[in-house]
């Protein structure tokens, strides 16, 4: 199933739920536009529109879930950024910018990093923008801190998956410490999230990411493997573990727990049964087909949802655009805190959902990411 038929999906689960009003579900998928837009934007050969626009829906349950005041949004270039010079990166963020600098805005829609995007390609946009429009520092979050980008906001998704991880293994009375983890992706999201992890003393048995794969029963060595990809610029050829042949099998290592870090649709029918990992933390968006849910709920494996588990990083996000408005930064250690505090609360709604509608996370998210925007939908009176 692709990206946007699951993503629809799981939304009419979540809507039959709540028992809203057909005609209200209609106008949800008219106006998902509740304060500005926000999202990352893409660089990938494999971006395509029916992607993003699942991307972008995803990016409206995943902000009513944390409770900031955004609606979704997500942007995107079929380009392989691993081929491109530094220079042609920036002349391609630049031209992109100049199409789109009448559609972004501070209170309309503000960018954000995604894969193959980072605090470089903020600066650019932001540069560009402010050609048209004046300096206006809001209208991109993962800047570079000496542009105005907030302390904290690179690591914030990994960060953001440690807590929702450890918000998830309090309820089965375990922590970080001992687990052993599986990480398919090495790039901003999957490398801070090993860090992370590893500093709290689980133990990183796998890590993958596109120049391939590498194992260690023991645990790798992250500081080591960090240090080995900035260098070499991938995992491959890591001396302190063993090579996977086939780096996509990763996602069958054994291991307690599986972060997906990279492409959506990565879980599916044809590897759900294999996978041997009791909990699964999505820090991908859209790493599991709805097929493999079904598979994965019947083993037991329990799913910590896209929406809720790797929000830290549009939570940031939004600290930054709230410091770059206010024109009064944070240290990073409130950052850090202000994030746990979302994460925590995030959690217990999740949970408080479950409960009443007797689903699993994912559907406990949605319902909640749905009902909040039905709430605002109806107050608005937009239901008819
Ligand atoms: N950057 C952010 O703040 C957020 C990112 N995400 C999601 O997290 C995921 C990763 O994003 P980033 O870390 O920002 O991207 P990134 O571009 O920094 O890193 C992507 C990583 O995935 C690897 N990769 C690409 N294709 C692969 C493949 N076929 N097999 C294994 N690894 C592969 C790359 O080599 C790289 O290590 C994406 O799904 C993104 O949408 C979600 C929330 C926020
Ligand atoms: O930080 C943001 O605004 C968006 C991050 C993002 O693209 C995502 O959560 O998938």
């Amino acid at each position: 199933m692709n990206a946007l038929a699951a993503t629809n999906r799981n939304f009419k689960l979540a809507a039959r739920l709540l028992g809203l009003d057909s005609k209200l579900e209609k106008r949800f998928n008219m106006t998902m536009l509740e304060g500005p837009m926000k999202g990352g934007i893409r660089y990938h050969p494999e971006v395509e529109p029916d992607e993003v626009n699942a991307l972008a829906q995803l990016m409206t349950w995943k902000t009513a879930v944390a409770n900031i005041p955004y609606g979704g949004a997500k942007g995107g270039i079929g380009c392989d950024p691993g081929e491109l010079s530094v220079s042609e990166l920036e002349r391609l963020t630049r031209v992109f910018t100049q199409k789109i600098h009448d559609l972004i805005g501070i209170h309309t829609d503000v960018p954000a990093p995604d894969m193959g995007t980072g605090p470089q390609t903020m600066a650019w946009i932001l540069d560009e923008y402010s050609k048209f429009h004046g300096y206006s520092p809001a209208v991109v979050t993962g800047k570079p801190t000496d542009l105005g980008g907030s302390l904290g906001r690179d690591a914030a998704t990994g960060r953001g998956v440690l807590f929702a991880t450890e918000a998830l293994l309090n309820e089965y009375g375990k922590t970080i410490s001992g687990q052993r983890f599986v990480i398919q992706g090495f790039g901003n999201v999957g490398s801070w999230a090993a860090q992370l992890i590893h500093e709290k003393g689980g133990k990183i048995v796998a890590v993958s990411d596109i120049s391939g794969a590498i194992k260690n029963s023991k645990g790798l060595d992250i500081p080591s493997l960090l240090k080995h990809v900035k260098e070499q610029r991938g995992v491959k050829g890591f001396h302190g573990g063993e090579s996977i042949q086939d780096s996509n099998s990763i996602l069958t290592e054994d291991c307690d727990i599986l972060i997906p870090a990279a492409l959506g649709g990565v879980i599916n029918r044809e590897n759900a049964n294999d996978i041997k990992a009791k909990f699964i933390i999505e820090a991908a968006n859209h790493p599991t087909d709805p097929e493999a849910d079904e598979i994965l709920s019947k083993k037991g494996v329990v799913i910590l949802p896209d929406i809720y588990a790797n929000s830290g990083g549009v939570t940031v996000s939004y600290f930054e655009w709230v410091q770059n408005i206010q024109g009064f930064l944070w240290n990073e250690e409130k950052v850090n805190n202000e994030l746990r505090t979302y994460m925590t609360n995030g959690f217990k709604d999740v949970k408080e959902m479950c409960k009443t509608h007797n689903c699993d996370l994912r559907m406990g998210a949605f319902t909640l990411g749905v009902n909040r925007v039905a709430r605002a939908t109806v107050l608005r009176g937009w239901e008819a």
